[in-house]
């Protein structure tokens, strides 16, 4: 930053500064008459050292990126053209500039100390005025930006947990949310089941109407569960054509219950909505376990798989306990 001049001696007027509307501009213009002008060249910084000033841009433009020192800088960059300024937040609550400000062109800039403005601001009430409705716009922008990203950590919260094709919870929201499902139930002496489900002969389904097509079936499959639960029952896609129910609050009987209208369901599905094609029909076979005692969740898992294999094994399309 190289100083080519006082803003008295510069051919720019108080009337160009958006800051000082309403000022009277041969006071201002003497109050300032004193202030460094510095040129910016195209990429560099403003290197204030760690002192509070305000920057007003006279020719070219600057770029802020969010506080960069407290790691908040999520790469939003906002410009400041001809005329407007920054650096007012910091002479008002006299830290140093947070923020990396850099030219996005050759720039001169008029630089204001901080004693000078708050001096400027006892002399007019025009810049007290501009101030606050600038600080006040800085602020309603920064909590737009704060509502945007916290929509957007919940967006990518939600895709962690969730499974891309089904739209089901994932393994990684099984393995979170299971094992405090079963200290839940244990701590209350209430009842959890799970039922773990697996597409039939899925292999050939593939092999016979392509691997799309298999996509389609575990979405509609998908569709059958979580459309068969209660809003308190949790579907999870557990792997590759293998499903998972867990029912908090529900006994043997119930899972049971639950799992028939599942199975029965699923061969009642419509895979493909064009009705020029074939009706290729899905079953799946069902295994289901309770929570007993104080098993762990590992536990309950390895008896709905054992039930699913016997489910296999008697014929699929059935549900086995
Ligand atoms: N289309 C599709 N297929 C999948 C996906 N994940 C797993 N599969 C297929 O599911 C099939 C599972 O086959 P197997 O484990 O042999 O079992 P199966 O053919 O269903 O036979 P049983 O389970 O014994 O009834 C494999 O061919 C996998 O490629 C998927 O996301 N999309």
């Amino acid at each position: 930053m190289e100083q080519i001049g006082t803003f008295g001696a510069s051919p720019y007027e108080v009337g160009d500064l958006q800051l000082f509307n309403g000022c009277d501009e041969r006071t201002t213009s003497q109050a300032l008459a004193g202030c460094a002008i510095v040129r910016l060249p195209h990429g560099a910084q403003v290197k204030d050292g760690y002192s509070a000033r305000m920057y007003i841009v006279l020719r070219g433009a600057l770029e802020v990126a969010a506080d960069t020192s407290s790691g908040m800088s999520d790469g939003t960059v906002s410009k400041v053209l001809p005329g407007e300024s920054v650096g007012e937040q910091a002479v008002l609550d006299d830290t140093a500039n947070l923020f990396a400000i850099s030219a996005s062109e050759d720039s001169d800039l008029l630089v204001i100390e901080a004693d000078l403005v708050w001096r400027l601001i006892d002399q007019c009430n025009g810049l007290a005025r501009n101030l606050l409705r600038l600080l006040s716009f800085r602020i309603r922008a920064a909590n737009a930006q704060l509502r945007r990203r916290q929509k957007l950590g919940e967006f990518y919260r939600q895709l962690s947990l969730n499974d891309s094709l089904t739209g089901l919870y994932n393994r990684a929201w099984l393995n979170d949310m299971l094992p405090r499902m079963v200290a839940t139930a244990q701590r209350g002496g209430t009842p959890l089941s799970l039922v773990m489900i697996d597409l039939d002969h899925f292999k050939r389904f593939n092999d016979t109407h392509g691997h799309p097509a298999g996509d389609d079936a575990l979405r509609a499959a998908a569709g059958v569960v979580s459309a068969g639960l209660r809003p308190t029952d949790f579907a999870v896609r557990y792997g590759g054509e293998e499903l998972m129910v867990i029912l908090p609050d529900a006994g043997e009987q119930l899972a049971v219950m639950v799992a028939e209208r599942l199975c029965w369901r699923l061969q009642e599905v419509v895979v493909f909505q064009d009705m020029r094609q074939g009706l290729p029909h899905i079953t799946g076979s069902f295994g289901v376990a309770c929570l007993a005692g104080d098993a762990s969740e590992t536990t309950l898992i390895e008896r709905a798989d054992a039930a699913l294999y016997r489910a296999k094994q008697a014929g699929r399309n059935r549900v086995a306990l």
